[in-house]
């Protein structure tokens, strides 16, 4: 992969870096500021090169169009913070103001552009349209540094291809992460188990299917498990489900069995009458949750102290734990549990840990866990799991 060093000289010139900035947020305040942090290695060392830097991120999943609670004006506050120097925030991506913002600049500033999402072109599936969007990124900059971990497995207008209009390099948390990462797809020391959970369930589901083929253990929480419980004929109130991948789970659970994969699922679960800090809830057996007072209406927001005691007595016995997507909703302490349980067993075992995910590494953060206390904490949590898979990622192929 082609490393910064391949762009020759930056003295004075404009480079595009692509970070990922996608912060949680809570009422316009950062709650976890650990990508702006890991974005910062790179965006110093160009400055110090005598670049002008301009940073573009997306931020949450705003559907093309502007939305105030998807700006990225915080992030930019923040980041000079951390920079201690200023970082100037443009409220657009590209357009006559981005351009004279860029245009000004001198060696060693740096601005922040507004959120790429904020364009239909950049998601978009139609190569024309994106193409036509990463065009008038590319008139921003005379080289691009790809740095956003957390998005190289999408095929984006920033990420993939804006690398192919430019000259381009991966950048230092690309490169610091694949170094970790690679670890774990070379020689994982057995039993390597997967811990899996959140919410971007239809996301996270296609990954299973490849790591099946290199696993020992799948733990299953997080909103992932109501599907799995529903495959298996159970019945799970109003909790997150994708109906249309029973048929496809169904499958996993099958290949598993086949293979003598052992995919461990939770025995018990923490349904609430509403999805709110404060809503009614009850601990029932997985395979009731309707069971509960709350009926049908029943939410399941975490696993249960049994699945959580059960899950932690197999991270102590691997050897290499992978741990993408917080096992409920951690953001409320009643739901908290069964996240802190699991990141108390991989920080107990002896075996090499790696925490994955933007709200995964939020998760250990708010609990109150230290980063030196896991193997690594990866900034891509759907990106590291494809890259465990063995997949090519789009974001990583265009840096070869
Ligand atoms: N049972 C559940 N129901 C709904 N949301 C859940 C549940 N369990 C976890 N979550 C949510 O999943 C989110 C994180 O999911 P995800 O984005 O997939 O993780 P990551 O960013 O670590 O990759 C958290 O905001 C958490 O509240
Ligand atoms: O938060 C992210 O990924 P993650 O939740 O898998 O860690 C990245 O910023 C990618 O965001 P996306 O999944 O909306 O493309």
């Amino acid at each position: 992969m082609r490393t910064i060093e391949s762009l020759g000289s930056l003295a004075d010139r404009t480079v595009i870096v692509r970070s990922d900035l996608n912060v949680p947020l809570a009422d316009g305040v950062i709650t976890d500021d650990g990508r702006i942090r890991a974005s910062l290695t790179t965006i110093r060392e160009l400055r110090a090169a005598g670049a002008k830097v301009v940073v573009i991120s997306h931020l949450g999943r705003p559907k093309g169009a502007p939305e105030a609670r998807y700006s990225l004006s915080p992030v930019a506050a923040r980041m000079a913070e951390l920079l201690e120097a200023p970082v100037q925030f443009v409220s657009e991506t590209v357009g006559a103001e981005a351009s004279a913002a860029v245009a000004a600049l001198a060696p060693g500033d740096v601005v922040l552009l507004e959120n790429l999402r904020f364009n239909a072109g950049e998601t978009s599936s139609d190569d024309a349209e994106r193409g036509a969007f990463a065009q008038q990124l590319a008139q921003l900059g005379d080289a691009f540094v790809s740095d956003g971990f957390g998005v190289v497995h999408r095929r984006q207008a920033s990420v993939y291809d804006l690398a192919q209009l430019l000259p381009s390099a991966a950048g230092r948390l690309v490169a610091a992460e694949l170094e970790v990462l690679r670890r774990l797809t070379d020689t994982p020391e057995r039993p390597y188990t997967v811990v899996l959970g959140g919410s971007k369930v239809s996301d996270k589901l296609g990954v299973i299917s490849h790591l099946l083929e290199r696993v020992d253990t799948l733990l299953i929480g997080g909103g992932m498990l109501f599907t799995f419980l529903a495959a298996q004929g159970h019945r799970v109130g109003a909790s997150l489900l994708e109906a249309d991948q029973l048929d496809t789970v169904r499958g996993y659970l099958a290949t598993a069995a086949e293979r003598g994969v052992n995919i461990v699922l939770p025995s018990d679960v923490v349904v609430a009458a509403a999805f709110a800090a404060d809503a009614a809830h009850e601990t029932v057996p997985a395979d009731a949750i309707e069971s509960a007072s709350f009926g049908a209406s029943g939410l399941g927001l975490d696993i249960g102290p049994d699945s959580a005691a059960a899950f932690a007595a197999v991270i102590a016995e691997s050897q290499t734990v992978f741990w993408n997507g917080p096992m409920g909703v951690f953001e409320m302490p009643a739901f908290a549990h069964g996240t802190r349980a699991v990141a108390q067993a991989l920080t107990d075992t002896a075996g090499f840990t790696v925490v994955g995910g933007g709200d995964s590494a939020a998760a250990v953060r708010a609990l109150g866990f230290a980063d030196a206390q896991f193997g690594h904490i990866s900034t891509g949590g759907g990106a590291s799991l494809e890259f465990l898979e063995g997949k090519a990622l789009p974001g990583l192929e265009v840096l070869a």
